[in-house]
């Protein structure tokens, strides 16, 4: 069955349908050059309302396990992709990535020229598309996304009552594996979601307050922000990715929409402070303007080193920090995953009435 994959500059790709294969869609066209780690990103609810477009040419070559997913649901709105595998070998392998997106009703596209339907959201940024099983006469397309669908992401509290450390997460659209990683710490972890008032955060006795990653633009998130600034007067606090840009608005910062964003497992990223590079996993496609920080209290703790957007920031002084880039990983590789031990370093700090 062919598939129309429409862009919002008026090109069109055909290819074959393959997932829910009848169902259209309309979305914000990305691309990640992530090689593995498929699973882990359609589930990744930072990419709700997103088409997906993998650059690596064949994707679903080792299936689905049961394991991998970073939210219940596969959050993305679309797949992409050059060659969908049609043998799966792993051993942990429960289903097909084409059954997958079939179970979970979403569409995907095969057969696609990936590297130049890439060059194109590179020149022109990312943009809408749709994708429909007849050619479109009219593509006027409509892709906004409200927060309340981000709000209403799914959340899972797992406490493990013994240690002292008791983390409270501010759910924008958590990936599982932030959760597990505090929890393989010994940290108890509480969910809440974004309504939450300070009053409730500190009804729950937090020794940290961790704001999540998530979908959207931060700038949506306006009423969150006072929430941010008196939790950062009390708690040792840690934003990931779009919590990142959040502690960012919170404090007067910028951000702004990148022309293509970073979604890929290899970006390198120098941290200011002690020079040193890590290879980092990112999936964003907004940052904060590095120049609006010299306005704000907070300072720039690192940077990305292909574009020098900002991949870091703390307020000095207090136990507070973020990173644009995801130290839990899933997919991507490990380095930056020793964050979530400074966080735990800085809330026993804070604990022991060590800082402020
Ligand atoms: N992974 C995230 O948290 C993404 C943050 C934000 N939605 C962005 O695209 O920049």
């Amino acid at each position: 069955m062919k598939k129309y994959l429409t862009l919002e500059n008026g090109d069109v790709f055909v290819g074959n349908a393959c997932g829910a294969l009848c169902k259209e869609i309309k979305g914000e066209l990305v691309f990640t050059t992530s090689m593995t780690g498929y699973q882990e990103t359609l589930t990744d609810p930072s990419y709700t309302n997103q088409i997906i477009t993998f650059t690596y040419p064949l994707i679903g070559n080792y299936g689905i396990s049961l394991n991998a997913n970073q939210s219940p649901a596969v959050a993305a709105s679309a797949v992409v992709m050059h060659e969908l595998a049609s043998t799966v070998f792993h051993y942990q392998s429960v289903m097909s990535l084409n059954d997958f997106l079939d179970k979970a009703g979403v569409p995907g596209i095969t057969g696609i020229d990936t590297r130049k339907l890439t060059k194109i959201i590179r020149k022109h940024g990312t943009m809408k598309a749709s994708l429909t099983n007849q050619p479109l006469a009219d593509s006027q397309l409509n892709t906004s996304q409200s927060v309340e669908q981000v709000v209403k992401s799914a959340t899972f509290t797992t406490p493990q009552d013994e240690h002292p450390d008791h983390v409270v997460l501010v759910d924008f659209g958590v990936k599982s594996n932030i959760v597990n990683s505090l929890q393989k710490l010994g940290c108890n972890v509480t969910i809440v979601t974004p309504d939450a008032s300070f009053k409730d955060i500190e009804q729950l006795h937090p020794t940290g307050v961790l704001l999540s990653n998530g979908p959207g633009d931060p700038e949506d998130y306006e009423a969150f922000l006072p929430v941010i600034r008196e939790l950062q007067d009390h708690y040792p606090l840690f934003g990931i990715c779009l919590g990142h840009q959040l502690l960012g608005l919170a404090n007067g910062a910028r951000t702004y929409k990148m022309v293509f964003g970073h979604r890929g497992i290899n970006h390198p990223v120098k941290n200011l402070l002690t020079n040193e590079v890590v290879i980092t996993s990112q999936n964003h496609g907004y940052a904060v303007d590095v120049d609006s920080v010299n306005d704000t209290p907070l300072e720039v703790t690192a940077v990305e080193i292909n574009d020098k957007t900002c991949e870091g920031l703390r307020y000095p002084g207090r136990p507070v920090f973020s990173v644009q880039y995801h130290p839990e990983a899933a997919p991507g590789p490990h380095e930056a995953n020793r964050l979530f031990n400074q966080f735990i370093d800085l809330m026993n700090a804070h604990t022991n009435g060590e800082t402020k």
